[in-house]
């Protein structure tokens, strides 16, 4: 198994180019199956979790042409995907396949809304709490369909169609929302969805509907109305900046000190994290470019965060805001609402000295001077990024064991950041 060893204590400096978002490339991937024609899909990462995709697609009996680099294309583009479902010869996405990445599930809307049939295994993903599809599968009856499960597969039928309805999520959820979205773009008649989440990987996707053909409005709002239409046609869209690489790299600088830009990053979809680094005592600037970040000769402040669905502080930068208050001047405390389970990274961030102590959903860290270099690993792919940040920060070796999570979200790690000056080499077998 792959491994990251990583030689703390440098700061950053140089550009960091941000990638297309994992997810909304997903569900942008996804929403192919809705079309006979091709989907074009630009920028978007090239990870795990985008190649896992590409395999249950396949398995659908979806044509997908990868291409890479086009002349004046500048050096970090992402792929470029054409996606087309001409012929759906299969509607069932295996348990081999979908229990690898939670996403994969969600082609359970797309399937039900065009083939009015799919059976899907019940899906895996980041060990980070129970997480359920109940949701789903309640917008999905809603919308007319019958649902059973048998067998770890959700076996969905909706004979005549799916037909438009009002839907009201009683917890914010970023999964139902996609699949509520995909399935009523071809239900017969108007589809509301209240308590929708705001995501700006939701507006993306909708965005990307529309362009198809559908009719959405309301889309980054609670509240989103979508008249089904008869079809979708094909279309081309680029996938919006990843917002979760973006905090990434804003708090590794924020912990090592240095200056980075951040090519690509867009502020307005990390306005919370944004803010919560400036308390920190980051530098951040918006240019034409991006966003840059810096940090020099000041400590960093602790901070009181609660994560919230969008515009609030997300989760997927909690483990990594966590990473940069172990060396804090001072107790913060930050309380993770989304997910009952998502501290897996609080014992391991312990093997560097961090003194971190938990209660219920709220962990209380104590900053400490200095952090040392150990060997570490983690269950899922935001806990795994908040060791390697701990690691360029620390004195000495790391060795971050397990990468497979990393791989599922972060484009080019190594490079990007060895490329601002870190000492971080991937070491395989
Ligand atoms: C691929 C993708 O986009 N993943 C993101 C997505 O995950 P995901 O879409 O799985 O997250 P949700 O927003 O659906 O989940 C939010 C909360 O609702 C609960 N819930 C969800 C569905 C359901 O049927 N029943 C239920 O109880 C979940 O257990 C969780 O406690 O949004 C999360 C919250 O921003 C992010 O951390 C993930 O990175
Ligand atoms: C939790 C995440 O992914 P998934 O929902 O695919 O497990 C994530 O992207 O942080």
């Amino acid at each position: 198994m792959d491994r990251i060893r990583i030689v703390g204590g440098a700061q950053l400096n140089g550009t960091i180019p941000i990638s297309g978002a994992k997810n909304a490339a997903l569900p942008l991937m996804i929403a192919g199956l809705l079309t006979d024609e091709t989907l074009i899909l630009d920028n978007v990462p090239r990870l795990a979790d985008v190649a896992q995709l590409q395999r249950i697609l396949g398995n659908h009996g979806v044509d997908i042409m990868a291409a890479g680099k086009r002349p004046g294309d500048h050096e970090y583009q992402g792929q470029t995907l054409h996606i087309s479902a001409k012929n759906i010869i299969d509607t069932t996405a295996p348990y081999e396949l979908v229990s690898k990445m939670r996403a994969s599930f969600w082609v359970i809307a797309p399937l039900l809304a065009r083939m009015h049939q799919a059976k899907v295994s019940l899906p895996g993903g980041c060990a980070i709490g129970t997480r359920p599809v109940d949701l789903l599968i309640m917008a999905l009856e809603k919308l007319g369909a019958t649902l059973t499960i048998d067998g770890g597969y959700v076996i969905a039928e909706a004979p005549g169609g799916l037909k438009g309805a009002a839907i009201e999520f009683p917890k914010v959820t970023v999964s139902g929302t996609h699949v509520a979205l995909m399935a009523a773009t071809l239900a017969k008649g108007t589809t509301t969805i209240s308590n929708a989440a705001c995501e700006p990987e939701i507006v993306d996707v909708a965005d990307c509907l529309n362009k198809m053909g559908a009719k959405i409005t309301g889309a980054g709002t609670p509240r989103i109305t979508i008249e089904g239409v008869a079809k979708l046609h094909g279309a081309r869209h680029t996938v919006l900046p990843d917002r979760i690489e973006t905090g990434t790299y804003a708090m590794a600088v924020a912990m090592t000190g240095g200056d980075v830009q951040l090519s690509g990053a867009r502020p307005e979809l990390l306005q919370s994290a944004l803010d919560v680094l400036t308390e920190a005592g980051a530098t951040i600037t918006v240019n034409n470019d991006g966003i840059r970040v810096t940090r020099n000769g000041a400590g960093i402040n602790p901070v009181t965060v609660t994560t919230a669905p969008f515009p609030g502080f997300p989760t997927d930068l909690q483990a990594q805001l966590m990473a940069l208050m172990a060396c804090a001047k001072g107790a913060s405390h930050i309380t993770e609402t989304i997910f009952e389970n998502r501290f897996m990274h609080v014992q391991e961030l312990a093997r560097f000295g961090a003194r971190i102590h938990l209660d219920g959903e709220t962990a209380t860290i104590d900053g400490v001077a200095k952090l040392r270099g150990a060997p570490v690993m983690a269950t899922d792919l935001r806990a795994s990024v908040s060791l390697v940040i701990a690691g360029l920060a620390a004195e000495g070796e790391t060795m971050v064991n397990r990468i497979y999570h990393l791989d599922r979200g972060f484009e080019r790690l190594e490079e990007k950041l060895s490329a601002c000056g870190a000492t971080i080499e991937r070491i395989s077998g």
